[in-house]
């Protein structure tokens, strides 16, 4: 039947420790993340960034259960938006990195009888690195002649904000009473090379709009952005999460919010419950509590079934 695909678009993850070397490979090898000009070298240096990396990185998931749940989180979001956007659409999944990869999720559409598609990045909020990627290899991969409508940035969806809202008001609820005076509400977003905002990015813009919507809707007045998941020796965009963390931490209760994240991975199980818990205790926090990713929870599936819907009505193409 004549129907619309739905790509659910994220950077994938291991799903076992055998996959974290050629995962590594594909992230560095690509250019809008690796934003140096290494030409001709670019998969040479790949290879060896991914070699070397693998180790430290395969003892992370190892600490997160053995793999990154992403891709399983994503399939239940598919689900769950298949649920919410009915008999019109097909949801599919589409990996930057790993399995099952854009091309997978293109043949599983294609072979459902799709004959217009839906791109919907699982990042709010635009970044080349993300976003971009994700859709410029849709565009390489999806037939020509069939429709593409391409979701741009979500960071301002009034729905997703609500949602966002809720789920940061429901841990507010958890800090215990006598210290809900010095309460801290700590967003924590992933980071970027600061050579890739001063070539225009608008991240860190859309990142500080969903972080003060989501306080301000949450009635929380004490808040402060991070930045976390910093690679390389490279100037990032600040302030880290952890030396914040280190800094201000002592006798509040932290709440930390994954604003830039919509499923739990390393960057939440990891960075956030341990690297961040860890520099918070040493600091003497009073408290640390993290707001789980959105998920597949009912407010937030809402929010992306009217993404997808806008999306397909007024197409948000990115220039590039
Ligand atoms: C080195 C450059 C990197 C940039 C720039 C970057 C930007 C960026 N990434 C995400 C979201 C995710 N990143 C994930 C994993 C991951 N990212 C990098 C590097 C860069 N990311 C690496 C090396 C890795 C692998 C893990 C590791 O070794 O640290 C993931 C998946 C996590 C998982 O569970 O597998 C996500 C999601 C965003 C939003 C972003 C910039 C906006
Ligand atoms: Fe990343
Ligand atoms: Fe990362």
């Amino acid at each position: 039947m004549s129907h619309t695909a739905v790509f659910l678009m994220n950077l994938g993850g291991p799903r076992n420790l055998a996959e974290v070397e050629p995962y590594l490979y594909e992230l560095f090898s690509d250019p809008l993340v690796i934003t140096a000009p290494f030409g001709p070298f670019r998969k040479v240096i790949a290879k060896l960034i991914s070699r070397t990396r693998a180790p430290s990185s395969a003892e992370k998931y190892q600490l997160i259960g053995g793999k990154s749940p992403l891709v399983e989180g994503t399939e239940a979001q598919a689900r769950a938006l298949q649920a919410a956007l009915g008999p019109g659409y097909s949801c599919h999944l589409a990996m930057r990195c790993g399995h099952p990869n854009t091309e997978e999720g293109v043949r599983e559409a294609l072979a459902a009888g799709a004959t217009r598609a839906v791109a919907l990045p699982l990042y709010p909020q635009y970044a080349n690195a993300t976003t971009l990627s994700s859709l410029l290899e849709l565009r390489r991969l999806w037939p020509k002649d069939r429709p593409l409508a391409e979701v741009c940035t979500w960071h301002d969806h009034e729905g997703y904000l609500e949602a966002s809202a809720a789920a940061l008001r429901e841990t507010l609820e958890r800090v215990p009473a006598a210290l809900r005076g010095r309460t801290r509400v700590v967003f924590s977003a992933h980071g970027l090379p600061m050579s890739q905002v001063r070539k225009g990015d608008p991240y860190p813009g859309y990142v500080e709009h969903s972080a003060r919507e989501t306080a301000r809707r949450a009635g929380a007045a004490d808040w402060q952005l991070t930045y976390q998941s910093r690679v390389g020796p490279a100037k990032w965009l600040g302030p880290d999460t952890v030396k914040y963390l280190e800094a201000s931490a002592k006798d509040l209760a932290v709440v930390a919010v994954p604003i830039a994240f919509v499923s739990e991975h390393l960057e939440t199980l990891y960075d956030m419950d341990i690297l961040a818990k860890e520099a918070a205790e040493k600091a003497g926090a009073a408290a640390y509590l993290r707001v789980p990713a959105l998920g597949t929870r009912p407010d937030f599936i809402t929010a992306l079934a009217d993404v997808v819907r806008e999306g397909e009505k007024a197409s948000r193409t990115v220039a590039a």
